[in-house]
C-alpha cells in the first residue's frame, strides 16, 4: 500500500490520511459548506454495462429510458475510417461490439475517444465469443471448484497459469491458440469486458497523473472476496485465459497475472454501481459497474456527509450538510441506513467485507451491549 503522500492532492478541499481504523480516508483540510461539491470523478479506467441491458443503456452518456432500447447501433461503417495498423476488424464479422448509443451526437463523442478502435475490436472478439460460447449446451466446467481459500492457495493457482499454461501457449501455433479457450458465459464475458476497458485506459493514461497513480495503491480484496466465494478463483481464471487467448496484440501485450489480479482484487471494493439515474434506491435499475480510483478514498459511513450522485458518465461528491476542517469525508456504500445497527454491520460485512468501525456504528453499538 503507497505511503500517503503518494495518494495526496486529488482535490483542493480534502487530503487522504490515514484512519484510526486502519486503511486511508478523506479528510477535509478546510472548513466547508453543505452543497460544495469535493470531488467530480469522470476519468473512470474500467467500466462495464451489463450484457443484459446492452442495448437498453447509452454507451456514452450512460442513459437509461425503462428498457427502451437504443435507436443507434455501432456499424463498420461507422469505424472503418479509425482503423489503423495493429487494428484488425473484418467488416463481415463485425458484430458491433456490443455497442449501442441514444443518439448520433452520442456515438460520435464516443468514436472520438483517442485509440477507441483498439478497445472496440476487443469488444468485438469477445462478443463473437460469447455468441459461439451460448450455442454449446453441455455442462462446460473444467476444474471443480475448491471449497476452502487461502492466500497460498490463490497464490498457487496464479503461479501455475505463470509457469505453466502460459508458456504452454506461447509454445502453441496462433492458429491453434483457440483449443486452450474455456467456456465463458455472459459473467465471464461482462467482466471481460470490463478487463479489457481497463487494460486500454491504462495503456493510453498519462503514467503520472493522479488517476494512474492512484490505479496502482487501490486496497485489494482479493483474499476476503474469494474466501466469501471460493467460486470465484475459476472463474478469475478463466477469464484471465479467455483475455489472453482472444485479446488483439495490442492490448494483450500488457495483460500480466500481477496486473489482472489488482484488476480484479481492486474492483471488488472500489467499484461504483452504475445506477439508473433520478430514482430512489429501492426503484432503480443496476446496470453496470465503474472503477473511479480518484474516488475510491472515501470510506464508508452510516451517517455520510456526502452524497454522491451520476451525472452521465461523472461521478459527484456533494456535501450534504457543512463540515469543519480535519473531518473525516465519507460516503454511503449500501443504501442501508435505516436498518438497526447489528443488521447494517452483517449486510456491510457480507457484501463489503469490512466490520463498519464509523462513528454512528460505534455509538448505536455501546447503546445495545
Ligand atoms: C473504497 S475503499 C476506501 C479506502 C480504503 N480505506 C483504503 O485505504 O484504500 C473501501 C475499504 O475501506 C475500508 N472501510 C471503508 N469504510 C469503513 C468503515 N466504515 N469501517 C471500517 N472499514 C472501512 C474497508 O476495508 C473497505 O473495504
Amino acid at each position: 500500500m503507497a505511503s500517503v503522500c503518494e495518494v495526496g492532492g486529488i482535490s483542493p478541499f480534502f487530503q487522504v490520511r490515514q484512519t484510526e481504523f486502519g486503511g486511508r480516508g478523506c479528510f477535509s483540510i478546510v472548513q466547508l459548506k453543505k452543497g460544495a461539491v469535493v470531488l467530480e470523478a469522470n476519468d473512470s479506467v474500467g467500466a462495464c454495462i451489463a450484457h443484459e441491458f446492452r442495448k437498453e443503456v447509452c454507451h456514452s452518456c450512460f442513459s437509461y429510458r425503462n428498457g427502451a432500447n437504443m435507436k443507434f447501433k455501432l456499424k463498420y461503417a461507422d469505424i472503418a475510417h479509425l482503423l489503423k495498423p495493429g487494428v484488425k476488424i473484418s467488416e463481415k464479422a463485425f458484430n458491433g461490439a456490443g455497442l449501442w448509443f441514444c443518439s448520433e451526437s452520442c456515438k460520435l463523442e464516443y468514436l472520438t475517444q483517442p485509440h477507441i478502435v483498439e478497445l472496440i475490436e476487443c469488444y468485438d472478439v469477445l462478443l463473437r465469443t460469447l455468441k459461439i460460447m451460448q450455442k454449446k449446451t453441455a455442462d462446460q466446467k473444467q476444474e471443480p471448484d475448491p471449497q476452502v481459500m487461502s492466500a497460498e492457495i490463490i497464490d498457487r493457482a496464479w503461479l501455475e497459469i505463470n509457469n505453466s499454461w502460459i508458456p504452454k501457449v506461447e509454445r502453441t501455433k496462433p492458429t491453434k491458440r483457440l483449443n486452450e479457450l474455456p467456456f465463458i458465459a455472459e459473467e465471464e464475458y461482462n467482466c471481460a469486458r470490463f478487463v479489457a476497458r481497463t487494460l486500454f485506459s491504462l495503456k493510453h493514461l498519462d503514467p503520472l497523473s493522479k488517476t494512474m497513480t492512484t490505479f496502482w495503491t487501490l486496497q485489494s480484496n482479493e483474499l476476503s472476496k474469494i474466501s466469501r466465494f471460493p467460486v470465484l478463483l475459476n472463474f478469475q481464471i478463466a477469464v484471465f485465459k479467455s483475455l489472453y487467448v482472444l485479446l488483439p496484440e495490442i492490448i494483450r501485450k500488457d495483460l500480466s497475472t500481477e496486473l489482472f489480479r489488482h484488476i480484479m482484487g481492486s474492483e471488488y471494493g472500489n467499484s461504483f454501481g452504475i445506477w439508473e439515474e433520478q430514482k430512489v434506491p429501492e426503484n432503480r435499475e443496476f446496470l453496470g459497474y465503474s472503477v473511479f480510483p480518484r474516488a475510491s478514498y472515501f470510506n464508508h459511513s452510516c451517517d455520510p456527509n456526502i452524497t454522491k450522485s451520476r451525472v452521465g458518465r461523472t461521478m459527484l461528491f456533494t456535501l450534504n450538510r457543512d463540515v469543519p476542517k480535519d473531518e473525516p469525508l465519507c460516503i454511503d456504500y449500501s443504501s442501508l441506513l435505516d436498518q438497526p445497527v447489528v443488521q447494517r454491520r452483517q449486510l456491510l460485512r457480507e457484501n463489503w467485507f469490512f466490520d463498519c468501525l464509523c462513528g454512528r456504528c460505534i455509538l448505536e453499538l455501546q447503546t445495545i451491549h
